[in-house]
């Protein structure tokens, strides 16, 4: 089988290199344009037989023979989609596109990682994919939520009018080693400063909610999706679900017990709560995450340290 993933350089994209490559019967490409994305987190694959790594953008065309695409690229962190939201739309919508004729004209199977802000800031609780959403489509978040809703409408279109193999899957809140430091999401956030002994800032009010889930449970679930017969769209996430501040107090008492709780201001559109109904991955793929945030998180410590040179406590 030969696989290509875009945005395989990013936070996701490189544990799932990491485990289709382990099945000898695959060839991984990897097309990434580094926006957030590090060749250094595929160093290990780089020079490997069955690997190749192309600098590319998604904006333009590709023209590769694969029989699957997984198709990732897109900044995830809120701070950095928004930081050109323009490129942003383009990176969803034209990217999109171009992926989706790839799969046409070579006929592939093409998965795109959707997330769970489709649903906004949602209105049901918690979110089944039934669910339709309630996302603003003029704030400072919408370059992404519209953007990825877009992607999913061109995802079905396709599959409608074309008869493209499609698989969709929403992703919730998904952490684990090798995030960027400066990443901005909140897990490497709180990581990366109880590892420097700096307060952990918790945006205002702190009772917001989020679920969690490890980056393997998820990586598992996506190569679920693809390779099982249903096209989603599929919620992919960790039922757990905890307010910002008992993230903050968590990541205290496993990894820094020393460190303060400040609170900050936050940003515009912020959603209020978020946990997947993952009724669907449990009886489709039979699905389950296995690895709670206790057990995750500090599985992130030593990867923090390292990079960030700081010593074991
Ligand atoms: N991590 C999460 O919590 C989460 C949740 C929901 C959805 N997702 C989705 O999963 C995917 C991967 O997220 P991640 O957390 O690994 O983020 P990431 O930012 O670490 O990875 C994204 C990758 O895409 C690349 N990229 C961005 N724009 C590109 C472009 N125009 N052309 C080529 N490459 C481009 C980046 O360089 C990076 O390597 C994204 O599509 C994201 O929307 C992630
Ligand atoms: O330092 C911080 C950063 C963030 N936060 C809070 O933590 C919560 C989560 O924020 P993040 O930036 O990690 O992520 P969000 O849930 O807003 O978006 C995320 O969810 C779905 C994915 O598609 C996106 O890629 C992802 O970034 C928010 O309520 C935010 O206000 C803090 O309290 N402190």
């Amino acid at each position: 089988m030969r696989i290509l993933i875009t945005g395989g350089a990013g936070f996701i994209g490189s544990h799932l290199v990491d485990r289709l490559m382990e099945n000898e019967k695959n060839e991984v490409i990897v097309a990434d344009n580094y926006f957030t994305g590090s060749k250094d987190n595929l160093k290990k694959w780089i020079g490997h037989s069955r690997f190749e790594l192309i600098r590319h953008d998604v904006t333009q065309p590709l023209l590769v023979e694969v029989d699957q695409i997984y198709h990732l690229a897109c900044p995830a962190s809120p701070i950095f989609y928004k930081y050109n939201p323009v490129k942003t739309i383009k990176t969803n919508v034209i990217g999109t596109m171009n992926l989706l004729g790839l799969a046409k004209r070579v006929g592939a199977r093409i998965l795109l990682t959707s997330t769970s802000e489709v649903y906004g800031d949602p209105l049901e609780h918690p979110q089944p994919e039934s669910y339709w959403g309630n996302v603003n489509p003029i704030g400072v978040r919408s370059c992404y939520d519209e953007g990825k809703r877009v992607a999913e409408t061109l995802m079905f279109d396709y599959h409608r009018q074309h008869g493209i193999e499609i698989r969709v899957a929403r992703i919730f809140n998904t952490y684990g080693p090798r995030m960027n430091i400066d990443d901005g999401r909140v897990v490497s956030n709180f990581i990366a400063q109880a590892v420097r002994g700096e307060p952990l800032t918790v945006q205002s009010p702190g009772t917001q909610t989020r679920s969690f889930c490890y980056v393997s449970d998820l990586v598992e679930g996506l190569i679920r999706l693809m390779n099982g017969p249903h096209i989603g769209p599929i919620n992919l996430g960790n039922p757990g679900e905890f307010t910002m501040l008992e993230l903050a107090e968590t990541v205290k008492e496993l990894i820094n017990t020393n460190v303060e709780i400040k609170m900050v201001e936050n940003t515009p559109d912020d959603p209020r709560q978020r946990k997947p109904d993952n009724s669907k991955a449990k009886e489709l793929l039979e699905w389950e995450p296995k690895v709670t945030l206790r057990e995750g998180l500090p599985l992130m410590e030593e990867d923090f340290r390292l990079r960030l040179g700081v010593d074991n406590k």
